[in-house]
């Protein structure tokens, strides 16, 4: 493939992508697009094998009319939907995963990409593959799991910061809780605690499928949270807000909690499974990584 990557007729790269391959950079110039037709598919490139065919046909056995496996039906409910595999006519030689867009319904998308678990790199890496991932953000041996990439929209000032995988990666141990989970959940402005606390019910349900279930092991696999960044009136946070649009969205409740009447107030779904491996055991890696995301976001809690 030359420099120049083919973008195909009616496609545009994926208008929100806070981390991972994109369209046009790295090493295989492939990433994730969208239709201009319709913003709540998006395509993810099948990457080279093994990781690339890995994902596809994990999706596949998932998605599979067929399935019949209880353990792969239950986790369905925390995966995007899988539409099938896609072929554009400019790039016949590369199939696309065709997903269902989790943060198209959002009106100003929060988004983090969170890598669960201590250890990144999977069975089959090599001695330079481990020493790569190792050496990327140490502390995740203690946190359990790492940010690589954020989408932060602050409602006072009507501004949505994006913050790479290098400056998730600088963070310290001893600042992450605040300036990294914190700065996710608005704590540099207004902490969404009604954000963490339905998240917090969401991640519970996902902990329950780990704890039961012993058949895969997902390595340098990501929660991909996603919480909506508009609130109904910005003025109890220090300003106006920024358009009649956002008057219906978020409803106070009377107990101060505030819930969402057309649109969801938080997503988050496993994604990224370029690296799932069969197992016999329960993925304690995963499982580490979600147990203490959940006791950070209840640390958060106590907080502001
Ligand atoms: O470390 P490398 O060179 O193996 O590249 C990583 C990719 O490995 P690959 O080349 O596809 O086997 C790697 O892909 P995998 O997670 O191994 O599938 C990531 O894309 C990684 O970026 P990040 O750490 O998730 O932000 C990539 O890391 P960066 O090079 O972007 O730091
Ligand atoms: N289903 C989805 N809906 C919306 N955005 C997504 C979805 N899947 C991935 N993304 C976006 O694309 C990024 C990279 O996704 P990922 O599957 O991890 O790709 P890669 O294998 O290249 O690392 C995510 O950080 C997120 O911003």
């Amino acid at each position: 493939m030359g420099s120049e990557p083919v973008l195909p007729k009616g496609t545009r790269p994926l208008d929100v992508q806070v981390a991972g391959h994109r369209h046009g950079a790295g090493k295989t110039k492939l990433g994730m697009l969208q239709s201009e037709e319709d913003a709540h598919l998006i395509y993810k490139a099948v990457q080279n094998p093994p990781r690339g065919t890995r994902e596809l046909e994990f999706y596949q056995q998932v998605f599979s009319p067929a399935c019949t496996d209880v353990q792969l039906l239950q986790l369905k409910r925390f995966m995007p939907h899988f539409a099938g595999v896609y072929y554009y006519k400019e790039t016949p030689d590369v199939p696309y995963l065709k997903l269902e867009n989790i943060v198209s319904k959002f009106r100003k998308p929060c988004v983090a990409d969170i890598k669960m678990g201590p250890c990144t790199y999977d069975p089959t890496a090599s001695a330079e593959k481990i020493a790569s991932e190792v050496q990327k953000f140490p502390a995740v041996v203690r946190i359990g799991f790492q940010f690589t990439g954020l989408q932060v929209h602050d409602p006072t000032r009507n501004k949505t910061e994006c913050l790479d995988k290098f400056w998730c990666r600088s963070l310290k141990e001893e600042e992450f809780l605040i300036n990294g989970v914190g700065k996710f959940f608005g704590l540099d402005h207004h902490l969404r605690k009604d954000v963490i606390k339905a998240l917090l019910e969401k991640l519970q349900l996902i902990q329950d499928w780990f704890d039961t279930q012993t058949e895969l092991a997902f390595y340098a696999s990501s929660l991909l949270v996603v919480y909506e960044g508009e609130v109904q009136n910005a003025s109890r946070h220090g300003t106006t807000m920024n358009g009649p649009e956002s008057s219906d969205l978020l409803k106070t409740k009377s107990d101060g909690t505030e819930v969402n009447s057309d649109h969801p107030l938080v997503d988050v779904r496993m994604i990224d499974f370029t690296h799932v491996f069969k197992s016999e055991t329960k993925d304690e890696n995963y499982l580490f990584g979600l147990r203490n995301l959940i006791r950070y976001l209840n640390e958060l809690l106590q907080l502001g």
